[in-house]
């Protein structure tokens, strides 16, 4: 089996790669804080110094970065993927970024004559570990053809969208819808708590309607007892938000609905919960509401 690239061992980094190892894939992983590819050695991993030096030894490397500016970074800046790709290697970028970010990525390896795929994903930390993303490709088709036992490992359903900025874009439209979500819940458990409701009982109540679904069931509890030990970190979520009204700017589509969410993400980092679960958002609300 042929040597697959690993850069980015973050929350989902790690889960992801951990994966492909215990799958029999031979991994080499780069991270930008090197100590954290150590758990990965533990299981089997080989360590590339750079980006660069994992692009020369695999065949095609898969990336999860944290955001627009280090998806770029490691791509463009010293020891990045330009240095070492070159026709027959493929990168594929599977973090949360804007199409703009993503066609520029493409072009420039298009330009070395490598193959590139963004490959977002949707589903969280516990998804990655169970092999359960949803992975929302677009791009190189023969690299996404390449790829596909890796996905089969990673995730449990996998799209191919098209040219390159249509898995960005779904995934922006996911999120968005997620970010507004989590909003609408969390004003929602605060006023069933001041209104004298058990919290408790209507999340029960949700589970048992017409909008029961897989994030309210997983989140209600932990935000119930104030647990927001992070999955998906709110930093990441906000700007998933900022990114999707932008697209809304470029295409003329009004989204007071996203945007009014996007202001309680950037309150809730602005007193220093970024770092936590997306679902820490609800303690904005409840600071509004008047809930202790
Ligand atoms: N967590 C989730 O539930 C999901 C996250 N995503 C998306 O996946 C991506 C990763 O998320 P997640 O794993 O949660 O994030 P984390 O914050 O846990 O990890 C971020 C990763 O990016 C690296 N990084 C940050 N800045 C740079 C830089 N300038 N140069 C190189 N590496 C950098 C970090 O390295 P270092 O260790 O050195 O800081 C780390 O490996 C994001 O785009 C997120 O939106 C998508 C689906 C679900
Ligand atoms: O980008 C993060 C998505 C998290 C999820 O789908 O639960």
């Amino acid at each position: 089996m042929a040597e697959v690239g690993f850069l980015g061992l973050g929350i989902m980094g790690k889960a992801m790669a951990m994966n492909l190892l215990r799958h029999g894939f031979k991994v080499t992983v780069w991270n930008r804080t090197l100590s954290r590819c150590d758990e990965l050695v533990e299981h089997g991993a080989s360590v590339g110094e750079t980006p660069a030096a994992v692009i020369k030894k695999c065949k095609y490397t898969i990336a999860i970065l944290s955001d627009p500016a280090a998806a770029l970074s490691v791509v463009f800046d010293k020891d990045g993927i330009l240095e070492e790709i070159c026709g027959g290697k493929g990168y594929i970028d599977m973090s949360t970024v804007d199409a703009d970010t993503s066609s520029k990525i493409g072009e420039a390896i298009a330009s070395k004559g490598g193959y590139f795929l963004e490959a977002p994903v949707s589903g969280s930390k516990k998804p990655a570990e169970d092999g359960q993303l949803v992975i929302l490709a677009a791009g190189e088709k023969a690299l996404y053809e390449e790829a596909l036992p890796a996905f089969d490992v990673l995730g449990k359903k996998s799209f191919f969208l098209g040219k390159v900025g249509n898995g960005a874009k779904m995934k922006l439209v996911v999120n968005m819808i997620m970010g507004s979500m989590v909003n609408a819940f969390s004003e929602g458990l605060v006023l069933a708590d001041k209104s004298g409701l058990n919290p408790q009982t209507l999340l029960d109540v949700l589970d048992l309607g017409g909008i029961a679904n897989p994030m309210f069931r997983m989140k209600g509890p932990t935000m119930i007892q104030n647990n927001y030990s992070p999955a998906f970190p709110l930093k990441h979520q906000q700007k998933d938000m900022r990114l999707a009204l932008a697209l809304g700017d470029e295409n003329a589509v009004s989204m007071p609905v996203a945007a009014a969410a996007n202001e309680a993400f950037k309150k809730a980092r602005s007193v220093g919960l970024g770092d936590l679960d997306f679902s820490a958002v609800y303690e904005i609300f409840k600071v509004a509401g008047g809930s202790t």
